[in-house]
């Protein structure tokens, strides 16, 4: 994931609308101690688990449709993870790679048990069918396959879902530069690991390498924290709800400052405190902060990678 963090940190150098405070960053960590609350993965109990390749199976669909949630204010990643769940239990078919491929946007909704169109319906329904067909093509139909061939590389794997299947591409460009983010592709690994508590299908030597997964929620507690500093008109367009559109200087500088703040705060943990922590801890650590607190006010892109 080196061309993530080295990527972000090009644009934090010219970031104009979003800065990284480090005296504020430093007080973050200083109030911890330098010792990151410990969250379970699945704290929520709402995924699907099975500790076999059905797990690999769920956790891959689950990521390729784990986007956008904001436009339905009833919506939330929970009810995709329990939907999906709930799919999987009554019928263990209902995601093999052939059902994948076939799906219409109203059938997804049925197995979602969700009343209404969801947001960007259609390019899910897509994304299904890509996962579906790639899987087909190139394992055997199944995700476990996928993750069998990554030699027990989290970097590995992220690199070889970003290969095989477009739509986890999660890139921008900035200032004519080509940025990295990844965050559906790394948000996989991590959730292997997390479900299968870094054995069998979770074991990865090098989750150490993974960064931290820039989506909407994270952003959000940073800038509460003071971490974050948004330009006037940045804040404002996001405190009235503005949306921020895909591509735009503003949402990549959101992006790549979340990555890179992060990174710095895991950086001082080590050479202040001595501890070693994962990315990763910290992502479930702030994201389980701030879905906990429904009041924080996150910035809104149509988007499919988060
Ligand atoms: N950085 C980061 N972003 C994450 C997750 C997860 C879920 N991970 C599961 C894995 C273990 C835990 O136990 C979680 O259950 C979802 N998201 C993102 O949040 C947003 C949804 O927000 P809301 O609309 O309020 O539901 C949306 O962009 C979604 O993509 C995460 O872990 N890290």
């Amino acid at each position: 994931m080196e061309d993530v963090r080295r990527t972000t940190a090009w644009v934090v150098t010219r970031a104009s609308h979003v800065k990284v405070d480090s005296s504020e960053l430093e007080k973050v960590v200083d109030n911890i101690q330098g010792s990151i609350p410990k969250v379970e993965w699945n704290f929520e109990g709402i995924h699907y688990f099975d500790n076999g390749p059905l797990t690999v199976q769920y956790l891959f669909v689950l990521d390729a449709l784990n986007f956008c949630f904001w436009p339905d204010k009833d919506l939330s990643y929970d009810h995709l993870a329990l939907g999906l769940k709930a799919a999987l239990q009554n019928d263990k078919s209902a995601l093999d790679a052939d059902r994948l491929q076939s799906y219409t946007g109203p059938e997804l909704r049925e197995l979602l048990k969700w009343p209404r169109p969801l947001p960007l319906e259609e390019e899910r329904v897509r994304l299904l069918h890509e996962v579906g067909l790639e899987l087909e093509r190139s394992f055997k139909g199944e995700a476990a396959n996928l993750v069998k061939s990554c030699g027990n590389s989290a970097v590995t794997l992220v690199a070889l879902v970003a290969r095989y299947f477009p739509g986890f591409r999660d890139h921008s460009l900035y200032k004519g530069h080509q940025v990295f983010l990844y965050k559906r592709a790394q948000i996989f690994a991590a959730d292997l690991w997390g479900a299968f508590k870094g054995q069998g299908y979770g074991r990865f030597y090098d989750m150490s390498s993974i960064t931290i997964f820039a989506d909407y929620i994270i952003p959000a507690v940073l800038r509460q924290n003071g971490v974050l500093k948004y330009s006037s008109a940045l804040s404002s367009s996001i405190d009235s709800n503005d949306e921020i559109a895909p591509g735009s200087e503003e949402e990549v500088e959101i992006r790549a400052c979340t990555i890179h703040a992060v990174e710095k705060m895991r950086e001082l943990i080590e050479s202040k405190f001595r501890k070693q922590v994962l990315s990763v801890e910290m992502d479930l650590w702030l994201w389980s902060c701030g879905v906990q607190n429904p009041s924080l006010q996150h910035h809104r892109t149509l988007s499919i990678y988060y």
